[in-house]
């Protein structure tokens, strides 16, 4: 077999190394300890769920990829660079942004403020006329205040805003929770543009139907450990395992 060439090699190896990589994670808060060894990686562009019942840890691991954790220890590598010891702002700074699921929009702002508000940390982030291409609904609204959005215009709010900052890594803790089927179907659309754009997204779900519309690989999360990763090819195999994991 011919020896792969210096250059092919380092390529690949560009190519195979992870975005995210989250090993031997530890985080709680207070006494109580939440997250086990907890270990996956993500490669770039991939869109890819956490999944697992109330309770599992799935976004604490969202917020102790995003330091929002005190207690975390381990590791996180993220564009092979460790950030275990970063504080949030030095870990947004890199290029990670984070989608609350209470979505974080201030009520006393209006549409054009919530979404003007997180600074642009990197270039190659969307350009506002690119963002109301992607959410048409806001263009209407951006006087309109916080309080008086929808469940649904507020979700879409909080993922626009973050497309402005230049962060590629986004985490998008349950996007659909409470939104109506046709709304969760918008945001399911938006999400595959988003990985058209070679976003990659790591995406906390309750609703499998949802995560098995918009991702490629899903990682099954039980007291405070992923147990299982499934690819979306193995998915129709696997439903009665996944069904088990997740109570339903
Ligand atoms: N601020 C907090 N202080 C103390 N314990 C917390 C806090 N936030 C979460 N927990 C506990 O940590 C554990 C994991 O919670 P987490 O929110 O990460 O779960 P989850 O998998 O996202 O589930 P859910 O869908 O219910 O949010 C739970 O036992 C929860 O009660």
């Amino acid at each position: 077999m011919p020896e792969t060439p210096p250059r092919e090699a380092q390529r690949q190896e560009a190519i195979d190394q992870p975005l995210l990589e989250v090993s031997g994670l530890e985080a709680g808060y207070g006494e109580s300890d939440v997250l086990h060894r907890l270990s996956f990686a993500v490669r770039q562009g991939e869109v890819v769920t956490l999944l697992g019942r109330n309770g599992a840890g799935k976004t604490t691991t969202l917020k102790a990829i995003m330091g929002l954790i005190a207690k975390r220890s381990g590791s996180i590598r993220f564009e092979g660079n460790e950030t275990i010891g970063l504080s949030p702002r030095r870990i947004a700074r890199l290029g990670i942004a984070h989608c609350p699921e209470d979505r974080g929009i201030f009520s006393s702002l209006d549409v054009r403020e919530n979404l003007m508000l997180p600074p642009v940390i990197k270039e190659g982030g969307l350009h506002i006329d690119e963002i109301f291409d992607l959410f048409p609904n806001l263009r209407n609204r951006l006087t309109s205040q916080g309080t008086k959005l929808s469940g649904g215009e507020q979700q879409m709010l909080a993922i626009a805003r973050i497309l402005r900052t230049g962060s590629r890594l986004l985490l998008l803790d349950e996007p659909t929770e409470g939104l109506a089927p046709v709304i969760v179907e918008q945001i399911g659309r938006t999400i595959k543009r988003l990985k058209d754009l070679s976003y990659t997204i790591v995406l906390v779900e309750q609703n499998f139907h949802f995560a098995r519309s918009v991702a490629e690989r899903h990682f099954v999360i039980e007291h405070g450990r992923v147990v299982d990763e499934i690819a979306d090819g193995d998915l129709s195999a696997s439903l009665e395992k996944l069904n088990a994991y997740l109570g339903v």
